[in-house]
Order: C-alpha cells, then sequence, then structure tokens
C-alpha cells in the first residue's frame, strides 16, 4: 500500500529490507524483492504519490516536468567547460524518480559497455553476455498506437514481449521520417542504417525505441511498482525525505547499516527504522552519493569538514561522476507544418491533448524524436590531441544525432517565427569526470553538483566532430529542397576555433549522470561488484550511481538492467546476514 506519512502501522512494522527511492533502480528492487511474499519491503520516497499525473503520462508534455512540482528543482555549479555557466539539473521528485520526468528513450547500453563494467568491477557476472537473460526481463515490446507495420524499423528476435517496461517505435510518422532514411541511404558510409541499436551495437541510423505504450509514458511507477502496489509485503512510503543511515552494530568489525533515518520536512519529527536484512540506496546519482556522505561515508577530509563523523573513509564516493553533453543545432526548413506549431499554439495542442486522451493517439502521444544516429568520430580526431579514445570499444558511439522536427536547445527559447528541423548532437562516450559534494551538514539543503561538462578537450573535440556530422547529414540531397538555412549561433560557427565557442555557449546536460558511488576494484570502486558498499556491511546502492562509467546509451535501460540483476543478488544472499547475525547471538530486530 501507498502511505503519505509514516502512520504507526509503517512505524511498528519489521521489515526485512529498506529501499530509499522509487526511481529506476528502486523500483526494480521493490517489486523483485516482493515476489516472495515472506520479505516484506519498505520503500521510502521523498516525492509524492501523483505519478498518474497527465503531465507525466503525456509524451508530448514531457519538457514542462522540469522545473516542475516533479523535479528537484537542481541546479549545477558554474561548469568551467560551459565558459562557467550553470545549467538546471532535472531529477524526478515523484514515485517513478527521474523515469516519470525524462525524454522516454529506451536503450539498453552496448556489448562494450557492459563488458567494461565485468573488466573494472572484477565480475564476469557484468557482461553483455551474462547481462542478456536480465536485459531481456525489463522491455516488453508493443505495437505503436497508430498500429502501422513495424517491420524494418527494430528487430523482433531482440526483443522481449513479456517484459515489465512497455516500449514501443514512434506511434506517428512524421513528414521528415521518410527524409532521414533517404539520407542514411544516400550517405551509407557515414550514416549506416542499423535495424536495432538495442542489438548491443549501437552504432548507425535507427527508429527510436521509447518508454511509451499506447501513447502513454510507461514509468518505473506504471511498470515495476505497479504491479506489485497490491502485495501486503510491500509498503511505499512517498513525501518522505531518508535524511541518513546509521549503524545498528557491527559485523566483522564494519559498521552494519540497517538503521534509516528519515522526516517529511526541515523541521518536522525525525523517524528511524531498522531493516532486518539490508538497506538500499537507489536515490539516484545525485542524492545517493549525498546520502552516503551525510551518513559519513565518503572523503573522511571532506565530511569531517562539515562535522560529520566518518564511518567509513571511501574517497571514491561522489567523485567519479560522468554525465552526457547536450547541444541543439537546427536549420530554418520549408515546410507547412512542424511540432513548433504544437508548441506555439494553444489550440492546436488542446486539440492535441483532448485527441490523445481518447485513445493516446495523435502528436502528444510521441516521443521527443523518430529517428536518430549513434556514431564513432575518426581515430585522427584522439591522436591529434595525443589521447585515447574515451568509449567503451567500436560497439559504443563517442556521439549520438537525435533528429527533431522542432526548435531544440535549452539556451535559447523557441523564435517567435520559423519552422525548424534540429539535430541534437550529444556526447555520449565522454571523458570527463565531475563530482557530487556537501554545500552543508543539512540533509534538506542540496549537495554541490558539478558534472564537469565538456571538462577536457577530448570532449569538446567529439562535440565539434558531431556538429561536423551533423552538417554532413544535413546536406544529403534528401534535405535539399526542405532545409533552407542554418539558425541562430549556429549560422555562424564555422572555424573549429568558432565552432568550440559555440559549442562552450550553448551546451548543457543531458541529464544522464552516473558514476558518483561506482563499482571498481581498489580505491576507485566505491562498491564491491555485488553493489555492496566497501567496508560496510547491510548496505548497498543500487541505481545509476553504480556505473563506473556512463554507458553510451541513455541511462534509465541500463539502471533498470542493473538492478535486475542486483536483485538476484540480493536474494542469494537473504538470510545469510541475518543467520550471521544470529549465530553471534544478535536479534533480528
Ligand atoms: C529531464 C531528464 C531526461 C532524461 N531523458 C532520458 C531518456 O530519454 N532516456 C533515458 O534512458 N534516460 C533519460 N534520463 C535519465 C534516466 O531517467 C535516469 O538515468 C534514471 O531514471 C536513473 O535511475 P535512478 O534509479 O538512478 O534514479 P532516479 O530515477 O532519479 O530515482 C531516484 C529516486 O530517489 C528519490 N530520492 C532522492 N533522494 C531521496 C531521499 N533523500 N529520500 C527518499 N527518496 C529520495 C528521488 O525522488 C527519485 O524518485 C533523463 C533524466 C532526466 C532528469
Amino acid at each position: 500500500a501507498i502511505f503519505e506519512s509514516p502512520t504507526p502501522e509503517i512505524l511498528n512494522s519489521k521489515y526485512d529490507i529498506i529501499i530509499i527511492g522509487a526511481g529506476a533502480g528502486g523500483a526494480v528492487m521493490a517489486n523483485r524483492l516482493t515476489e516472495d511474499n515472506s520479505t516484506k519491503v519498505l520503500l521510502i520516497e521523498a516525492g509524492g504519490s501523483d505519478f498518474m499525473n497527465t503531465n507525466i503520462l503525456a509524451p508530448g508534455l514531457a519538457t514542462s516536468l522540469s522545473r516542475s512540482k516533479f523535479d528537484w528543482n537542481f541546479t549545477t555549479t558554474p561548469q568551467v567547460g560551459l565558459n562557467n555557466r550553470s545549467v538546471q539539473y532535472p531529477r524526478g521528485f515523484v514515485l517513478g524518480g527521474s523515469t516519470a520526468i525524462n525524454l522516454m528513450i529506451y536503450s539498453r547500453g552496448t556489448i562494450d559497455d557492459f563488458n567494461r563494467v565485468a573488466n573494472v568491477s572484477g565480475d564476469e557476472g557484468w557482461s553483455w553476455n551474462e547481462m542478456l537473460p536480465f536485459i531481456f526481463k525489463v522491455d516488453n515490446m508493443t505495437t505503436p498506437t497508430d498500429g502501422h507495420n513495424t517491420t524494418g524499423q527494430f528487430n523482433p528476435a531482440l526483443h522481449n514481449t513479456d517484459g515489465v517496461v512497455d516500449i514501443s517505435v514512434p506511434g506517428v510518422s512524421l513528414d521528415i521520417d521518410a527524409r532521414g532514411l533517404n539520407a542514411s541511404q544516400e550517405l551509407p558510409d557515414e550514416f549506416p542504417f542499423n535495424l536495432d541499436y538495442n542489438s548491443g551495437n549501437t552504432t548507425g541510423f535507427s527508429w527510436t525505441q521509447a518508454t511509451i505504450h499506447d501513447g502513454r509514458r510507461t514509468t518505473s511507477a506504471t511498470s515495476y511498482l505497479a504491479e506489485a502496489f497490491n502485495r501486503t509485503n510491500l509498503d511505499i512510503l512517498v513525501n518522505t525525505r531518508v535524511t541518513k543511515i546509521a549503524p545498528v552494530g557491527e559485523v566483522n568489525g564494519v559498521p552494519d547499516l540497517r538503521s534509516v533515518q528519515f522526516a517529511q520536512s526541515a523541521n518536522g519529527t525525525l523517524y528511524t527504522l531498522e531493516a532486518a536484512e539490508e538497506v538500499i540506496l537507489s536515490a539516484g546519482a545525485v542524492q545517493s552519493p549525498h546520502i552516503l556522505m551525510l551518513s559519513g561515508i565518503g572523503n573522511k577530509d571532506h565530511i569531517s569538514s562539515f562535522g560529520i563523523k566518518t564511518l567509513v573513509d571511501l574517497p571514491a564516493v561522489g567523485t567519479n561522476m560522468q554525465d552526457h553533453v547536450f547541444l541543439g543545432n537546427s536549420w530554418l526548413v520549408n515546410s507547412n507544418f512542424t511540432l513548433d506549431d504544437l508548441h506555439r499554439n494553444a489550440t492546436l495542442s488542446a486539440e492535441q491533448l483532448q485527441i490523445w486522451e481518447v485513445n493516446g493517439t495523435g502528436l502528444i502521444g510521441l516521443p521527443p524524436t523518430n529517428q536518430f544516429a549513434w556514431l564513432r568520430v575518426d581515430p585522427s580526431v584522439f591522436q591529434s590531441l595525443n589521447a585515447t579514445d574515451p568509449s567503451a570499444g567500436t560497439t559504443s558511439a563517442n556521439f549520438e544525432m537525435i533528429i527533431s522536427d522542432n526548435f531544440a536547445s535549452k539556451r535559447v527559447a523557441l523564435p517567435a517565427e520559423g519552422r525548424f528541423l534540429t539535430f541534437v548532437t550529444n556526447v555520449v562516450s565522454p571523458s570527463s569526470r565531475g563530482n557530487i559534494s556537501l554545500a552543508s551538514a543539512n540533509p534538506f539543503d542540496a549537495p554541490l553538483i558539478n558534472p564537469n561538462l565538456l571538462g577536457t578537450d577530448v570532449d569538446v573535440a567529439i562535440m565539434r566532430s558531431a556538429i561536423k556530422a551533423a552538417r554532413a547529414f544535413a546536406a544529403a540531397p534528401a534535405w535539399s529542397d526542405y532545409i533552407i538555412s542554418e539558425f541562430g549561433a549556429f549560422a555562424n560557427a564555422t572555424t573549429d576555433e568558432e565552432l568550440d565557442a559555440y559549442i562552450r555557449d550553448n551546451a548543457d546536460t543531458v541529464d544522464h549522470p552516473v558514476g558518483t558511488v561506482p563499482m571498481g576494484k581498489g580505491c576507485e570502486g566505491a562498491l564491491n561488484a555485488d553493489l555492496t558498499v566497501k567496508g560496510t556491511a547491510g548496505l548497498r546502492v543500487i541505481d545509476a550511481s553504480a556505473f563506473p562509467f556512463v554507458p553510451s546509451g541513455h541511462t534509465q535501460g541500463p539502471t533498470y538492467i542493473l538492478a535486475e540483476r542486483a536483485a538476484e543478488l540480493v536474494k542469494a544472499s537473504l538470510g545469510q546476514q541475518e543467520r550471521s547475525r544470529h549465530h553471534r547471538g544478535g536479534n533480528k530486530y
């Protein structure tokens, strides 16, 4: 059941597992761990229960969710690589977490991404081949809203039809789709068609797959949580923020971190509950390291400078952050209709919303893009900088090029006139590393968020190559009677120096932070390969924080997939800690 506040029923219950955060990671855990009805689970979520809100469910309203009541409303520190600009850093604040406010692209990551996790963690279980059963557990390929023939848009053999998260290819075709396909055929060497970018090799030009079914957004709440709502062994407590994880004693000389402190407001009552088996931290890549540091787990010098007592000196907490870099490059086009019309014309968008409300059809049910390309840069780009390719390998792209039927920029508002085509270029295998650190010891203060976007010359060079590729794609004959001219600052950026200035002045985040509590051997890792926090007992981190490198795909898919395996790891160890505590004469509760 869902509880809006910590009722006596919750406070007097005995939970085996307490999960913190109901996003991609936490929802998978809540579902899988309650499959066995003898395991009692409490899921604590800071945001509210309004996960069926129209603004969340309607894909076409997705961009209205940042800076809404469903967003934590974070801002980064000044980003050196962005000319010291600070940018908005949205994170979901509702059941479903960031899956409820994201842009719904579904990608799994690549063979090389997962094999690199296996390498770095020292556990072959994280390799692509070993992860295939978990990859298949997640997605459920559904028929697109318009019921069109999807032959040639994805490879059915690579998808499940009884996974948990409903996905689909785009449910409305746009005029530009045929041009995009033609351009890929006209330039097959640079933009080869890839039938399914979720095969493990993303490279090439593809139709998108999105977490949308019947025109409605699928979130971790409408999928994993919804399946488990009626289980009597799952309690979900919303509007409640975990402030600290604390030890209940020691196991084998390390703190046994099974006590969770939480409150509903900064000055509200502070409650404590103890998990009999484990605490699972799934608060996402910004807040999981934040909660660990508030609990005394992190770099000793950093946390003690805020007067927090160090429980575990774990320097890798917060320091290994990675994110993808976003840039919208727009062309004015010769068209009677683009999705710009939907964004400018309130009557049209109200009409479309009405159509959508009936059966999910129409423009509101569309994902943000119907087609995109995942591409690698020429090795000479890295050689000229005396650098190595930061991507995981040849199945991973260096950058992504998203085709949008409208003006798309996080920096410049939609112009009053003109219709647009935008190729959004994203650096998806960056080399920069940023960090999350404490701003204060108050759990209700946001941490300092520094994704270090474009923090290295290599990442700028990848973005430069991406823009050149976007221009090459736009020069294909397929667009010749459509594209009028490049628009805005983009049009004036020609030389490499001008491109760099344009990039630094306009780039932003793709909202894909990971790596802030990474798996890894030695002091590079904060987590063991089984996602237990090093130097502790009773505590794991299971969310996007755990990836040692950012996957070269959008990050909800990899996080769902990671959590599916993590659930197996937790299940396999259930009862073992209890037995070891019991053996020492401990009491289960
Ligand atoms: C605007 C935006 C667009 C995106 N677009 C895409 C996309 O198109 N495709 C894609 O694959 N990915 C996308 N992502 C990224 C994707 O959504 C995330 O990678 C994924 O949701 C990460 O899952 P998680 O479990 O790590 O964290 P989250 O999903 O963020 O979940 C963390 C949860 O923990 C809760 N929480 C935090 N602190 C506390 C606390 N102290 N106490 C209790 N609860 C707490 C939060 O409220 C939240 O519900 C996007 C993200 C954003 C924000």
